[in-house]
Order: structure tokens, then sequence, then C-alpha cells
């Protein structure tokens, strides 16, 4: 999706028997891969990418007797190939302008290629996954994205998507319960017991210690949201908000939530994210209806994804009919 809409590039046609791109696949096993080196890229890479010049680092690399560091390197040499790639086709398009710029900016306009594991991808995943199993909701979201279908067919702009007020919650409360980013910590807001039974109310922090915050704690406290905030209710948006949720001044940078982060490393892609999930949303419950398949697990790694239960392979398998068959 941000490759033809960002740089007009095609990761995935999404079209039966074609082989995907090396890219998408080299994608969907970064997150995974690169999460399990966790300790490693945290205490000890900062200090191995000082040593020496890149090329040595590099050749110091390939006699690591490891099959999963030699993985990642094929993963990320394939990523930066890529990177070069649309870069180059992007410098020449500009340099030539005319036509040639045209029809490449024409092409980043023509949205709609998933790509694999990402935030964006992952969060209509869930999306899909709790419509699935929430066949309310999702012939609730159904009639109003149906309604502007109707009426402004294949011409629907931005402003006529965006304010569905239904569509907006569904999105709103996903993201609030299963953000894809989800750090846990230890919440001290309010003082927890210890396993001794004494309360705790600060915890020492040494200067200098990486402090994460937890995304998922803070967009789900009871106290802030309401006792039904481990609930996904998209209605909760369609009402105002608790006062006590609203005196708290959660700090991120969307809605009172804390998935996007907030401050000068807040995500830039929030708004981007946002619409590329209406669009893919509204063009498939239009369509299709969805309902369980297999059963999921959510891996947590740096990114949440869904894959079948038992197996590592990220993928949301769901039984799906054609709308007009079942309306
Ligand atoms: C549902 C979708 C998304 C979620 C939940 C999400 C979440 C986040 C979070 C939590 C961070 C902060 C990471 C950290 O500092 O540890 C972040 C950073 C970032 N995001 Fe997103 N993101 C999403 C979609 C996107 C999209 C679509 C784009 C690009 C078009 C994007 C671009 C970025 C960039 C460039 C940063 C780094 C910002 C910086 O460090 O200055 N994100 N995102």
């Amino acid at each position: 999706m941000i490759g033809r809409s960002g740089f007009g590039y095609s990761f995935d046609p999404f079209v039966e028997g074609v082989t995907p791109h090396p890219f998408t696949a080299a994608a969907k096993q970064y997150i995974p891969l690169v999460s399990s080196f966790a300790i490693s890229r945290e205490y000890i890479l900062p200090k191995l990418v000082k040593i020496g010049t890149p090329r040595l680092r590099r050749l110091a690399l390939n006699l690591i007797p490891s099959k999963r560091i030699h993985k990642l390197r094929e993963i990320v040499d394939t990523m930066e190939r890529t990177s070069v790639e649309i870069f180059e086709i992007k410098k020449k398009a500009l340099k030539e302008g005319g036509d040639a710029f045209e029809s490449f900016d024409e092409q980043g306009k023509d949205i709609m290629s998933i790509l694999g594991t990402d935030t964006t991808s992952n969060t209509l995943s869930r999306i899909l996954s709790l419509l699935a199993t929430h066949p309310n909701v999702q012939d609730k979201l159904r009639s109003e994205v149906m309604e502007v279908i109707s009426t402004y067919g294949d011409n629907m702009l931005y402003d006529d998507l965006t304010p569905l007020p239904f569509l907006d919650a569904v999105c709103r409360e996903t993201l609030r319960l299963r953000p894809t980013c989800q750090e846990d910590s230890v919440p001290l807001s309010t003082p927890i017991k210890g396993l001794d039974g004494r309360e705790i109310h600060s915890i020492m922090i040494p200067k200098g210690t990486k402090v994460y915050i937890s995304i998922l704690n803070a967009n789900r406290d009871p106290a802030l949201w309401g006792p039904d905030s481990h609930e996904w209710k998209p209605e909760r948006w369609l009402s105002p908000l608790p006062q006590a949720l609203i005196d708290a001044r959660v700090p991120g940078i969307y809605s009172n939530l804390m998935t996007f982060l907030g401050g000068g490393r807040a995500c830039i892609g929030f708004k981007f994210a946002q619409l590329g999930i209406k669009v893919v949303l509204s063009t498939l419950i239009s369509e299709f209806k969805f309902s369980p398949s297999k059963e999921i697990e959510w891996k947590m790694s740096s990114i949440t994804s869904p894959s079948v239960k038992g197996s590592t392979m990220p993928q949301l398998p769901l039984n799906i009919e054609l709308v007009s068959k079942t309306a």
C-alpha cells in the first residue's frame, strides 16, 4: 500500500500465481527475526557498529556461524537493494520530467497492494478478525459504507469516506484495544501489590535506563476508559468520552491513545495509516462478508501479527462470502 501510494512502486500485484516481490517476502520475515535479537540489538549492536569500517564489519558478520544472523543479513540486503532500485527509478523519472514523471506520479495514486507485516496491514487484519466474530458490528458497518458507496460510487472522495462515524469508531476502537506495537510494563499510576503483599508506589530507575511506556495499559486503563475498557466496543466513540480520560491529558498524538505514541518520535504516518485502513476496509466490507475460519494466535513481537494456531507464518485465513449472495 505504501509502495503504490507513496512511491508508485508495486510490491505485490495481488494476482494469483505471480511470484511475490522479494521485498515482500523479506519484509514479512524481518520483524519476527529482528525481534528475536532484541537484547543484543539493544546492548551489543550499538557498541559493535563503532568498530572498524563497514567492509570489515560485513566480513566479520559473514564469519559468525549463525544461520539466524545470515538470514537477517539476506533480508536486510534484499530490502536495501529494493530501496536503492526505487530511489533510482524515482530519480530518473524526476530527471526526465514530462511524461515519464507524470506517469510515475500517476501510479502513486493507484493505491492498494498490502505490504505483508507492516503496522497498517496488521491493524486491518485485526479489524477483519474482530468483525468476523462480531457479525452485528460488521452488518452495521457495511450498511453505513454501502450508503455512501451507492451515493458516490467510484467518485467517492477523502471527505466522503473519512468522517463516516461508525467506520471511524471501528478503526479507533481497534487502534485502542489492539495496538500493533504494544510495549507492556508495570503500571504505577496507582500503587500495585508485590508478591509479599506490600504496596509498591515507585520503582528506582538508575540514570540512563531506557524506559518503555506501556501502550496497552494507557489504552485500556479502566480508571480512564471505564469498567468496560477491555472490551471491543466501537460504540464508545459515538458518545462523549469519559471525563477522567479527558482530564488525564494522555500525551498521545491521536485520540487520547498511545498507539502512535507522542512527542518528538511519534508516528509521522498516522493520518496515512487511517486513510489506508478506511479505504481498504470500506472496499472489502462492501463486497464481502467475513466469518471466522481457523483458530488464530496473535504473535506479540515488535509488531503484532496473526498466524494459524501452531504455525509461525503470518496469515489470517477467514471465510469469505460475496455480499450480494448473502444480502
Ligand atoms: C496502524 C498503523 C501504524 C501504527 C500503529 C504506527 C505506530 C508507530 C509507533 C508506535 C511509532 C513510534 C516507534 C518508536 O519510537 O519506538 C511509529 C513511528 C513511525 N511511524 Fe508509524 N505506525 C503506523 C503506520 C505508519 C505509516 C503508514 C507510516 C508511513 C507512511 C509510518 C511511519 C512512521 C515513521 C517514519 C516513524 C518514525 C518516526 C520517528 O522516529 O521520528 N507509520 N509508528
